[in-house]
């Protein structure tokens, strides 16, 4: 093959893939995966050979020579090419822009020392080839029939393992593990799971069960380095295990046969810009097309997986009890507010908790979603109030750091002496974030030991890992904190659980808050209690603020009763027509005026609206976002529907294509499935 054409996917926006010329040596065989650098424009990039063909239609004096083909990386997969095509298919992306931030950067530079060292160190890196694992405790009944249910099945199987918090979820994954890992000899698993700071104490356990057995981790907060050398590995066949968060879907795994997502209901799985993909649902393309199983865990299924569950096509795992023995679920209490007014955003009745708690010596978690000190503050005299004056939102009192933040543009001032408007000088916080509560809890407990963990007290890297650290080995009283401390944290000293100002959420317009709100709560509820009852100690319990008791969210939360709660929202989302039962992309544009974006997708609604009809697709009139203005730009979106997948994609793919040729100065971008409505 001394001449041939490489056509490859490079980086960019344009819905095209690039033909260059390769005239290299025999020795350098480019094959179908393999890297190529090669020019473009002024530069020179990396892109990956997607066909190879003797022929190009591109006239000859224009076509470009390949500089470099990067045979000592074995070529990615068909299959991993595959899942790029569809996610770049599905999602309305050029294949480029999906599949190259799917590889390390450290592969897509002009050099390849980064690339040959790491080679070299993981051809050095001997792994042991035991996949025996160690230390695996008893598995109760349900435990052990889910486990065999995941480590035997065959070929395209989805699971769903429902199991309510504490039931051993892990101790399920890691046995079907051990399972696959024995059967399959080169074997590859991939675990997904949230968020990064869950990362380190599954890790830990995954390393202390297989010790014979190479894990690799993917996830945005490692180094370059260290990015490639896992990335590799996982490439290369040799680590067995890839443990990361929803970028790792993309990982090369070429010889994958067992996907598992940890607490798949997550929004962290869906990636909220650029590629807007769901990691949930590729991972089960990704099983599908491979023909393997893939279990999806949690104890408060996203209503989608429930649904599948409930029609018969996912098969239901079930884990009704804890798994430590004598640990129950946390009595849930509802403080209703209007009667025990809260003081300093504490009822009485938290406060008498909280305080029985500390003359135990036992733990308390407070969960508030809001961080900061307070949301806003406001002058009383002339009713000014802290606007940000980028966005449709309140700069946020930060008072440790004498600061008004903006939590969208992260515009900061120093908090004014006086307003600004008429000179008052008794400005005054309202509301209450983490920092205030954390401020009132020192002031009413002063010899406990108070940790805050919010994305404020954790931006240093560690520092989150630390923090939770801090909290396992019992050197903390009461935990305050965002829905960080809320998911999958097994902390085993904990027995009781605030939550300080749920409300808010019940009346927003997104149809998904109610679903939302009651995963975060029951999985926020779901710390407490996970170890057996103390001595004398206290029964674990969960008391819930509010000033609406009779909502019937907070009955199901009562009663511990997803099925029900499920049940009703899915009926409710069947009436009205909604998701799952109904297929919808949002288009969204940006612009300095709110009309310009009105008016593209105006325009964008209008270029269709002949074609829709016979389709049965829904075309919603554009609408500002409830959000309008973040950093100078207002934004509005445009919801398109349809009770049919394949035709809504069908839709997508020709109003792309129109779009692209309108050339609108307008940003724009779409999402297919949104989940922010
Ligand atoms: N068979 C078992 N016998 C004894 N203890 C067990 C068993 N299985 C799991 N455990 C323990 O139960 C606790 C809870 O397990 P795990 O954290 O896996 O629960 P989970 O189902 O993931 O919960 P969540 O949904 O709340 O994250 C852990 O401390 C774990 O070590
Ligand atoms: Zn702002």
């Amino acid at each position: 093959m001394p001449h041939c054409i490489l056509r490859i996917a490079l980086d960019t926006p344009l819905h095209a893939v690039f033909d260059y010329r390769w005239s290299g040596a025999e020795a350098e065989r480019p094959q179908v995966g393999h890297l190529a650098l090669v020019p473009f424009g002024t530069r020179e990039v990396v892109g990956i050979i997607v066909a190879i063909s003797e022929a190009s239609e591109v006239a000859e004096e224009k076509l470009k020579d390949a500089l470099a083909v990067r045979t000592q990386l074995a070529p990615l997969p068909a299959q991993w090419l595959a899942l790029a095509g569809f996610a770049a298919e599905y999602y309305q992306r050029p294949l480029g822009e999906v599949a190259l931030p799917g590889v390390p950067k450290n592969l897509r530079l002009s050099t390849t020392v980064a690339l040959d060292r790491a080679i070299k160190k993981l051809a050095k890196t001997t792994i042991g080839h035991d996949p025996v694992p160690v230390g695996m405790p008893v598995l109760n009944a349900e435990q052990q029939q889910a486990a065999d249910a995941i480590g035997g099945a065959e070929g395209f199987a989805p699971m769903l393992l429902y199991g309510v918090t504490g039931s051993g979820k892990t101790e399920v994954y890691l046995q079907a593990c051990a399972q696959v890992l024995a059967r399959e000899p080169d074997g590859q698993i991939l675990v997904l799971v949230p968020e990064i700071n869950l990362t380190p104490q599954l890790e830990g356990n995954i390393r202390a069960r297989f010790p014979g057995v190479m894990l690799a981790t993917l996830h945005s907060s490692l180094a370059e380095g260290e990015r490639m050398l896992h990335w590799l590995a996982a490439h290369q066949g040799q680590a067995r295990i890839v443990l990361g968060t929803r970028l790792a879907i993309l990982a090369s795994l070429p010889q994958l046969k067992l996907i598992v997502i940890d607490e798949e209901h997550d929004p962290s799985y869906k990636q909220q810009e650029g590629l807007r993909y769901s990691a949930r649902d590729l991972a089960v393309w990704r099983a599908w097309q491979l023909k393997i199983p893939v279990v999806l865990g949690s104890a408060t299924p996203s209503l989608e997986s429930w649904h599948h569950a409930q029609s018969g096509r996912y098969r239901k795992l079930e884990l009704r009890e804890r798994a430590v023995k004598q640990a129950v679920l946390p009595a849930v209490k509802l403080v209703n507010m209007e009667h025990d007014k809260p003081d300093g955003g504490v009822t009485m009745q938290l406060k008498a908790a909280l305080r029985q708690r500390l003359e135990r010596g036992e733990q308390s978690l407070l969960f508030l979603n809001r961080r900061g000190y307070a949301p806003v503050i406001c002058c009383e005299a002339c009713g000014w109030v802290s606007d940000c004056q980028r966005c449709t939102a309140f700069m946020v009192l930060h008072k440790g750091e004498f600061k008004l933040r903006c939590h969208h543009c992260s515009l900061e001032m120093r908090i004014p002496r006086h307003c600004p408007t008429c000179g008052n000088v008794d400005l005054q916080p309202l509301g209450r974030g983490t920092q205030r509560i954390e401020e009132n809890l020192r002031e009413w407990f002063p010899a406990a030991r108070i940790l805050r963990i919010d994305a404020d007290s954790t931006r240093r890297k560690g520092s989150a890992q630390e923090a939770f650290d801090t909290v396992h080995r019992g050197d903390v009283d009461i935990l305050i904190g965002t829905q960080m401390v809320a998911k999958g944290h097994d902390f085993k000293k904990l027995t009781l659980v605030g939550i300080l100002n749920p409300d808010t959420a019940l009346f927003s317009q997104d149809y998904r808050a109610s679903e939302r709100l009651f995963a975060q709560l029951m999985q926020v509820a779901g710390r407490a209690g996970r170890t057996a009852q103390a001595e004398g100690g206290s029964a674990s319990e969960v008391l819930v603020q509010t000033r609406y008791p009779e909502h019937p969210l907070y009955g199901a939360l009562v009663r511990h009763d997803y099925d029900r709660f499920a049940g009703a929202l899915l009926a409710e989302r069947g009436q009205a027509g909604l998701p799952p039962y109904l297929y919808q992309a949002m288009l969204r544009a940006e612009a300095p005026e709110l009309a310009k974006a009105i008016g593209f997708l105006q325009a964008a609604r209008d270029c269709m609206q002949a074609d829709t009809i016979a389709e049965g697709i829904t075309i919603n009139e554009p609408i500002p976002m409830s959000m309008t203005r973040v950093y100078n730009v207002d934004r509005a979106q445009l919801l398109v529907e349809s009770p049919s997948r394949p035709a809504l994609q069908a839709f997508l793919k020709e109003w792309m294509a129109r779009l692209r040729d309108m050339k609108s100065r307008v940003k724009w971008s779409l999402e297919v499935d949104p989940v922010d409505i």
